[in-house]
């Protein structure tokens, strides 16, 4: 492996050469850069067999192959090197050209690449040289040729250290926009897990018995690094003992990631949750880092668990078991220090036996499952969660509601709650909406608990004021529902907007409030 100075050339550049560099300028100075069309321009422009453009990864020092040209397959797999790992590797690491005369002679030459080593009976030579911005070396481009004549040589190589010059800043201008953008991305996480540290845990409420256990579980579990699993239906407040769990723990100042695993489609999962590789897939344009790793030092939390697919379950016993990921397209196992908080409405048992749950895993997130009772078992928070909602609405929607009813107390506590506190809340912010004045009222509830059943009274007045009342109601009802939209909501109860006009005026409903404010809370 020969070592070479820079050649010293003294001829200018033909117009030829000057309209291919004006070509690569404009190639590269726009928004995607499309590198493999500048290579197979240098190539056809050298009459290069092949051309490899490697550029060098700042995080793991991997040196990827960007861009070819010349070679049969038009997708090559994603090949890498280590730093001064054959050729490439070593003209990376040393920043020196390298000129292997006859590669059919080489031993340094590795060939990943599987380019011929003669054409039609003569040898080819292979020239690599760096690629360099401000004083670092970001990669490497190298061709291979037959050669007759040393001029034309030197001519191509400084074509070559130009054109590579010009690849490395527009390379290191993309490298650096990628990691900017990571750099938001991590810092977008961490802002959304100390906003979710503020405001949740302040907020679990209840008083019942059911619910004293699970404070109880929490203080005894939050303190240490076990992993825990959050069973109950959906609205329960599942999440809510996620947060709360972290916030008592010692990893209280390091970040909280929450994952919905059943909000990320199938193929982006894995990446999601371990990070991939830059060049991985396709798409994969950039190192990016997954959310356990965000979640380094700190807690993350795997909502709706029951739903990740079985390809990744394997993948995260190995994380449980070892406490270290892969990244999609990486070789290298990365160490994290990650307590995990699962939660799931769904039936594990039962996806077991279906065979859609591994029964490994479940062990192995089954060690301190803490279970969340529906608000029908612990009916008797429910006066104190209505009064929670009604602070929580009077400062969303600057209400100054004092106070609720107890006629519709019992009503809220005779109802079966099949939505759970998620349910109580919408039905409480949508009270608050509705109410006129300081006191929440039976009739300010919705229809689903206005029954005569549920609500324990039969209606007083003639049938005209009850039908007047129960028309006001539902024109409010599509008012809420539609956010204040009369269009819509006429459509949704088969009128037209005229007819709805005229309710709206009878019944005095000023439609402006209903449509959302945006919450300050
Ligand atoms: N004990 C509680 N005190 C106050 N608010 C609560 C309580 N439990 C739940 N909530 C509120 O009810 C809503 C639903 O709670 P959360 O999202 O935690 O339920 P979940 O069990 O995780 O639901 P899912 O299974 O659908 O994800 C949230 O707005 C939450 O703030």
């Amino acid at each position: 492996m020969d070592h070479f100075k820079e050649p010293y050339v003294e001829d200018c550049y033909g117009r030829g050469e000057l309209n291919l560099l004006l070509e690569f300028s404009d190639l590269l100075s726009s928004k995607e850069i499309n590198l493999n069309l500048v290579i197979s321009l240098l190539g056809e422009h050298l009459h290069a067999h092949h051309i490899i453009l490697a550029i060098l990864n700042r995080q793991n020092d991997n040196i990827f192959v960007e861009g070819t040209y010349g070679f049969e397959q038009v997708e090559q797999p994603s090949i890498s090197y280590e730093l001064g790992e054959g050729v490439i590797g070593s003209v990376v690491e040393t920043g020196r050209s390298v000129l292997i005369p006859k590669i059919s002679e080489s031993c340094e030459f590795l060939n990943r690449m599987h380019s011929p080593v003669t054409v039609n009976g003569e040898d080819v030579s292979f020239i690599c040289v760096p690629i360099r911005y401000k004083n670092e070396t970001i990669g490497s481009l190298s061709f291979h040729k037959v050669y007759g004549r040393r001029q034309m040589f030197d001519e191509d190589v400084r074509l070559l250290r130009i054109v590579g010059s010009m690849i490395g800043r527009a390379v290191r201008r993309r490298q650096e926009y990628a990691e900017e953008l990571e750099q938001l991305r991590q810092e977008n996480l961490k802002l959304k897990g100390e906003l979710n540290e503020q405001i949740e845990t302040n907020f679990i409420i209840g008083n019942s018995g059911k619910m004293q256990d699970v404070f109880t579980l929490i203080s005894q579990v939050a303190y240490t690094d076990a992993t825990v699993l959050i069973r109950g239906e959906s609205g329960v407040g599942k999440e809510l003992i996620a947060d709360a769990i972290h916030q008592n723990s010692p990893r209280k100042e390091q970040p909280f990631i929450k994952v919905n695993c059943a909000a990320l489609p199938e193929n982006l999962i894995e990446s999601e949750l371990f990070g991939h590789e830059k060049g991985a897939f396709t798409g994969a344009v950039a190192q990016r880092v997954g959310r356990f790793e965000a979640a380094n030092k700190g807690t993350i939390f795997l909502d709706e668990f029951g739903e990740i697919p079985l390809s990744t379950q394997v993948k995260l016993l190995r994380v449980i078991q070892q406490r270290e990921i892969e990244r999609v397209g990486g070789t290298k196992p990365v160490k994290v220090d990650v307590r995990i908080v699962c939660a799931t409405n769904r039936n594990l048992e039962n996806l077991i036996v279906n065979g859609s749950f591994r029964e490994d895993l479940y062990y192995r997130i089954n060690v301190f499952p803490v279970f969340v009772p529906a608000l029908r078992e612990r009916i008797n928070d429910i006066p104190v969660l209505a009064n929670h909602f009604i602070e929580k609405f009077n400062k969303r929607h600057g209400k100054d509601i004092k106070r609720i009813t107890s006629m519709a107390i019992d009503m809220l506590m005779v109802y079966h709650w099949p939505g759970n506190i998620r349910e109580l809340e919408n039905c409480m912010e949508r009270a608050c909406i509705l109410c006129n004045d300081k006191v929440i009222r039976a009739h300010n509830l919705p229809p689903t608990l206005q029954t005569a059943v549920s609500s324990r009274t039969t209606e007083a007045g003639t049938l005209e004021m009850i039908l007047e009342k129960h028309e006001k109601q539902l024109i409010m009802d599509a008012l809420v529902s539609t956010k204040g939209n009369m269009a819509k909501a006429a459509a949704m109860l088969g009128i037209t907007e005229r007819m709805m006009g005229i309710r709206v005026k009878k019944y005095d409903i000023d439609s402006r409030r209903f449509k959302k404010k945006p919450s300050h809370e």
